[in-house]
This record gives C-alpha cells, sequence and structure tokens, in this order.
C-alpha cells in the first residue's frame, strides 16, 4: 500500500515506458527516496558518440578534463558542452522529458570514466546546507555507456540496493524531499571497477535555471 502522505516526486511518469524520440523502459523502482532503473535510454551509437567526443576533448587539450587526485573520486571526468553536436542536442531533450525539468536547469553532461580499481566513493549530489549553495541540486540520471565485465555497480548503502551498469540504461534518482531523512537516503557511489572499462554519463539537475 502506497501511504496517504507519500511526497510529491518530480519524476511524474507511470507505467512501464516512457514516450520520447525513443521508447524507454522503466525497469524497476524504489518509491521513497524515488529511484527508477530505465532501460534504452541510449542507443549503442548514442554512447559511443558521447565517449567519443569526451576521448576527444582529453586527447585535443588538458583543459575541461581533470583527473581527480581526492580519495573520494578516482575516476577521470569531463563536461560536454558540445550544443553543436546534433547528437548531444537530442540527447539532452530526451534527458529533460524523462527528469521532467527544463534542459536550462541542467549542469551539462559529465562523463566520467573509470578504469579497474577507479571508484566513486559514496556521497551525496546535492550540497550540504553549510555549503550555502542558493540553486541546489534535486535530481540525477545516470546514463551507462558500456558494459561492465565485472564491478562497477551504482550502489545505495543506505537502501542496500545496487544497479549493474549495463550500456544504454541508466538509473535516476530525486532528492528535493521536504523530508531530509529522504534526501540523505539517497547516498550513493560507484564500486570499483573489477574488469573492464565504465563510462557513465551524468546528468544533475538543479532547482532553478542555471542559464
Ligand atoms: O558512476 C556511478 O555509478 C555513479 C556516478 C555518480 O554518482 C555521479 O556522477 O554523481
Ligand atoms: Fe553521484
Amino acid at each position: 500500500m502506497i501511504a496517504e502522505n507519500k511526497e510529491q516526486t518530480i519524476f511524474h511518469h507511470v507505467g512501464k515506458k516512457i514516450m520520447t524520440d525513443r521508447e524507454i523502459d522503466i525497469v524497476a523502482r524504489i518509491e521513497e527516496p524515488l529511484i527508477v532503473v530505465l532501460g534504452n535510454v541510449l542507443s549503442d551509437e548514442e554512447c559511443d558518440e558521447l565517449i567519443r567526443l569526451a576521448a576527444d576533448k582529453v586527447k585535443r587539450s588538458k583543459i575541461g578534463t581533470t583527473r581527480e587526485e581526492n580519495e573520494l573520486r578516482t575516476s577521470s571526468s569531463m563536461f560536454i558542452d558540445d550544443s553543436e553536436n546534433l547528437i548531444v542536442a537530442r540527447v539532452k531533450k530526451r534527458v529533460s522529458a524523462v527528469m521532467n525539468i527544463p534542459i536550462e536547469h541542467g549542469e551539462g553532461l559529465q562523463i566520467l570514466r573509470y578504469t579497474p580499481g577507479q571508484q566513486y566513493r559514496a556521497h551525496h549530489d546535492f550540497f550540504s546546507a553549510e555549503s550555502k549553495v542558493t540553486n541546489n541540486r534535486i535530481s540525477t540520471l545516470v546514463m551507462y555507456l558500456t558494459d561492465v565485465e565485472q564491478g562497477g555497480e551504482t550502489f545505495f548503502p543506505q537502501l542496500k540496493f545496487s544497479v549493474s551498469p549495463r550500456k544504454g540504461m541508466a538509473v535516476y534518482f530525486e532528492y528535493f524531499y521536504s523530508d531530509q531523512m529522504l534526501n540523505d537516503l539517497t547516498l550513493h557511489g560507484g564500486a570499483p571497477v573489477v574488469e573492464g572499462e565504465k563510462w557513465v554519463a551524468t546528468q544533475w539537475m538543479r532547482k532553478q535555471s542555471v542559464m
């Protein structure tokens, strides 16, 4: 039974499909906090193109890419701001429809690459109250651009839940609840890759437009 006092969510899709320019599958969901596993979000070609754009960017210049030195995240990351690119524009439009938030609230697509041993320790995507950030993040879509032979799961330790990376699939979650405890439960990380390479594209949405 769904409790009457269930909190409002941003994600409004029901049933098993989301109709965008692509038919996306709602594979599984946890209700509070809302976590949704999605299938068929990106085509193989779109995944490959996002990886190519990111790899290209690393090669062209070291600007825009950071090899993380801290303990929290050991992967490499870069933002794709290639709005000229037709595939990027199409993906962003789809992502906005899935997340039910205008793309102007998005920070741009962040591409992360993990090689064996690399990981993203458990963290929250929102900024803490002490950070004084006024336009905080409210939701996340992590899209998997590769299959990973072993390891690399997105894990939610408080919920004892994890998602295995699968090319073209994604995991969505949001943390814009009035009950801060629900937001805190969205603690998550990327488990160390054991074998293979893991690439993801993350879209974070903010409460207000960033443009
Ligand atoms: O790599 C993952 O599975 C998680 C990525 C993540 O937490 C993020 O990009 O904020
Ligand atoms: Fe995260």
